[in-house]
């Protein structure tokens, strides 16, 4: 009985995998949003990441291969997740958990730096504030979304969409991968 939900389960994320990795456009979408961000380090500019739950642990799993280290050893590279508990809990209990990202974007965002905003559904408010604070500082925006990409779709210069409309774990699956991706393509365009 488990057996059979372990291999449905299995059979269910390789069948996602083979949709997302069948679609050309995603494939290209991938390339542009390393080349976005790999154009920006190279200038000095950041990337700032944000998503809520196992989204936020993507954020922050994402900068910290840059800042920190992903398969070989190099230089450091400037991103950071939107992650801080005492600017959250401050932001969100003084003006509302929409704008806990956009704050700190208006903050810490720079004309040039990029901003990598992950949602499954698209539709997380405080993913859209994040993507309207960015456009005013003069940032580009990469968004990995889900589903038909909910409110946020089309509002990115580039979305990278996992089109699948069940759970958001399976969005999830995919959307590490592309990280691991990205980290792995801006590696070759910044430090090769
Ligand atoms: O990790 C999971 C589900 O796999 C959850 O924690 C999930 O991230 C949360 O429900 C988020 O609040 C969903 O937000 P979003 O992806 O729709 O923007
Ligand atoms: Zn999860």
């Amino acid at each position: 009985m488990l057996q059979q939900t372990i291999r449905q389960e299995l059979t269910e994320a390789r069948s996602v995998l083979d949709a997302f990795l069948n679609d050309p456009n995603q494939l290209s979408a991938i390339e542009q949003a390393a080349r976005l961000m790999a154009d920006a380090l190279k200038t000095g500019r950041k990337i700032i990441a944000c998503g809520n739950g196992g989204s936020h642990c993507d954020a922050m799993h994402f900068a910290e291969e840059l800042s920190g280290r992903y398969r070989n050893d190099r230089r450091a590279l400037a991103a950071i997740a939107i992650s801080d508990s005492s600017h959250i809990t401050c932001v969100g209990n003084d003006y509302g958990y929409e704008f806990v990202f956009s704050r700190f974007i208006e903050g810490l965002g720079n004309e040039g730096d990029v901003l990598l905003g992950l949602s499954t559904s698209g539709n997380s408010g405080n993913i859209i504030r994040a993507v309207e604070a960015a456009r005013q500082r003069g940032m580009k925006v990469v968004l990995l979304t889900g589903k038909d990409g909910g409110k946020l779709a089309s509002t990115a210069d580039v979305e990278i969409r996992v089109p699948h409309f069940g759970y958001a774990d399976r969005i999830q699956e995919i959307h590490i991968k592309v990280i691991h991706l990205l980290i792995l393509l801006i590696e070759k365009v910044v430090i090769d």
